[in-house]
């Protein structure tokens, strides 16, 4: 079976440019795959890289070296080499991404936030408001919110609509990151059925999951991030 999406001899460091080009090495030789219907877990310490790893797969950061292969439309792309473009359209209908914190955009509506991936796949408006007020009531995000723009909602309110924004589409790959952090045991509980409901619909997901509990339910497989940890230059 080809995998989903295959990370192969990924390295990365930082470098400070206003701290005298200060370089700070994070991975290297990253190497694993995520095959349809599992969720791997990124495992490690703070500081091991986890977050820089999703980011990279999601081509927020660039890599230093090696590749980022993604299954889009039957073909393999390399999201490390990858146009702009290019990453538009992965992101538009291969990869998914669930941050740990919903950027708003003033004015627009909750409803709107959690349909807008679907209106820009072709959606008509009134199918993806529906499906967007079904995956807000699924995760009990009270009906009187759903006209108002999330920017003063709680923590846990924004982290709500960030996951029904993630989950309304039908990406067969999809990262998170920590989406369970700021959620009551209920919402947890629904997430975590979400994301089983993701796998039997054959979706990869790839994630951050600092809670063991719900760890231990979601990850078929982990990754520990420290296996690849960058040796600083001598
Ligand atoms: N944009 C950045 N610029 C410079 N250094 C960064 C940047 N992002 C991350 N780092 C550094 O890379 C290292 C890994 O950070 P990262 O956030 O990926 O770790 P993590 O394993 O996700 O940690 P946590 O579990 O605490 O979220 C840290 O030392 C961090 O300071």
């Amino acid at each position: 079976m080809t995998p989903l999406l295959s990370v192969s001899d990924v390295a990365k460091s930082f470098t400070m440019h206003l701290r005298d080009g200060i370089v700070l090495p994070v991975v290297s030789g990253v190497g694993f795959d995520v095959n349809a219907g599992e969720c791997v877990v990124l495992g490690g310490p703070s500081g091991a890289g986890k977050s820089s790893l999703l980011k990279m797969v999601y081509g927020n950061y660039g890599v230093d070296a090696g590749s980022i292969a993604l299954l889009h439309h039957g073909q393999p792309v390399d999201l490390a080499t990858a146009s702009p473009r290019t990453v538009l359209d992965l992101r538009r209908d291969t990869i998914g991404y669930v941050s740990q914190f919903l950027r708003t955009v003033p004015r627009v509506t909750t409803v709107d936030v959690v349909a807008e991936p679907l209106v820009s796949r072709g959606v008509s408006r009134d199918e993806a408001q529906a499906r967007a007020r079904e995956l807000l009531a699924r995760l009990n995000l009270p009906e009187r919110l759903w006209s108002l723009p999330p920017a003063t909602f709680s923590g846990g309110e924004q982290q709500r609509v960030n996951i029904a924004r993630g989950f309304i589409t039908p990406h067969p790959v999809l990262l998170l990151d920590e989406p369970t952090a700021s959620l009551d045991a209920t919402n947890r509980a629904v997430v975590v059925e979400m994301i089983a409901e993701k796998k039997r619909a054959g979706v990869a997901l790839l994630g951050i999951f600092h809670d063991e509990e719900v760890r231990a339910q979601v990850a078929d497989r982990i990754v520990d991030v420290t296996l690849f940890a960058a040796r600083k230059a001598a």
